[in-house]
């Protein structure tokens, strides 16, 4: 089986490890209901695209390990399918998705209502007991859930299996490059995270500084924290989301602002001169932001806080220009830290870089 072979082969250790957990997940599921009652819910997002190979290859070892003999009948997985579709869903992402399911034989339901009517209607037509999840801690909607989370009150009932859970944005471009499988193309053009036509630009954090029309692809965005710098922020109920389907078209206009904060005594002593939040002023007008405030602030872990604290309210973005260095006048981190309260801490990518 391609998948579990690229996987194995592969030398990044916490890939092996996040694969082989969200597979046991798929197996358990595999193990606990029966097939015919399981769905796949699948919008072509790189989160679903990764779901959908982890789901083949965890049909894989489960029949396998059934049924030694027959195993080159299981390289795929026909799991019922479903995908809503809305009419404000980029046509990238209709083609990819639909290309997927006949690649890979699965049989597929296309609902045209928002989830919990489609949900409804679906449970009423099939017993469905559980549904495979492409949510990921970072989601909104992920806040409470585990690997096995009974649907919300007021929905529907059935079991959501999260098998990528625990994936983070990193994880989730390293599998897909490592077993080398198709994404939609949006993902290199600078999404990072894709919602409606209406509520979706490429990243500005993969903006090529040497040409500003051109975005680098998403699996280079360094902080997955930011992948959803792309998506407006949802601004009323009859806003374009992701399901979108009461929206009006092109009523909502993306209009992104952002706050930028230069830390450095020299700056307010004056010996020197502040060029790069000037820059960065230019760049994200260049790209189409509204940059609402410009602070200069001390080398001060307090007025930095205060200054995040301040902005993170109200702009889509906060970002800070200076102070990030090794020396400890440079204490950026931990203001931005302090803002959030939360405690500083080395990252798994950066322990990665030093080891
Ligand atoms: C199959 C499926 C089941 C869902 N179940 C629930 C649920 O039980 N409770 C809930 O509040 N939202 C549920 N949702 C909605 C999701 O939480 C979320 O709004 C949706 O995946 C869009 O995510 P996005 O805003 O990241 O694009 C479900 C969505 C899908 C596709
Ligand atoms: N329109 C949809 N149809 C079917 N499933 C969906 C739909 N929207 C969301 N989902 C399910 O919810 C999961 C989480 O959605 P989310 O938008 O966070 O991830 P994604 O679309 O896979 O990737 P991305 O974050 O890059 O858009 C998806 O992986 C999929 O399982």
């Amino acid at each position: 089986m391609e998948i579990d072979a690229a996987v194995r082969a592969s030398s990044d250790s916490r890939l092996r490890t996040k694969y082989d957990s969200a597979v046991y997940v798929v197996q358990r599921a595999f193990a606990l209901y029966p097939f015919e009652e399981i769905s796949f819910s699948f919008n072509g997002g790189k989160d679903s695209t990764v779901l959908l190979h982890l789901i083949r290859a965890g049909y894989y070892l489960h029949k396998k390990s059934g049924d030694e003999a027959h195993t080159d009948t299981f390289q795929n997985c026909p799991l019922r399918t479903i995908y809503f579709e809305t009419p404000c869903a980029f046509p990238e992402i209709n083609s990819f998705t639909y290309e997927t399911v006949s690649t890979y034989g699965l049989p597929l339901e296309t609902i045209r209502l928002d989830f919990k009517s489609g949900l409804e209607g679906l449970l009423k037509n099939k017993t469905t007991k559980a549904i495979f999840i492409g949510t990921r801690i970072g989601d909104p909607n992920a806040v409470g859930q585990e690997q096995f989370s009974p649907s919300s009150p007021g929905w529907p009932p059935f079991m959501r299996v999260n098998p990528i859970l625990d994936w983070s944005y990193r994880d989730v471009w390293s599998f897909l490059l490592t077993c080398k499988v198709k994404y939609c193309s949006l993902y290199d053009e600078g999404y990072t995270s894709i919602g409606s036509i209406y509520d979706t630009v490429p990243n500005a954090l993969l903006c090529d500084s040497s040409n500003g029309k051109s975005f680098r692809p998403a699996y280079m965005l360094s902080d997955g924290r930011l992948e959803r710098a792309g998506r407006a922020k949802k601004t009323n109920s009859n806003s374009a989301g992701s399901n979108g389907i009461n929206s009006t078209e092109g009523e909502q206009i993306i209009s992104r602002s952002a706050s930028v904060i230069v830390v450095g005594d020299e700056i307010l002593f004056g010996t020197v001169e502040d060029k790069f939040g000037a820059a960065l002023c230019k760049k994200l007008h260049e790209i189409g932001w509204q940059v609402s405030h410009v602070a200069i602030v001390p080398n001060e872990t307090d007025s930095v806080a205060e200054e995040v604290e301040r902005c993170k309210s109200t702009d889509d973005a906060v970002f800070l220009v200076g102070g990030l260095g090794p020396l400890h006048s440079d204490i950026s981190l931990a203001g931005v830290a302090k803002a959030f309260g939360v405690r500083l801490c080395c990252a798994d990518y950066h322990k990665e870089i030093m080891s």
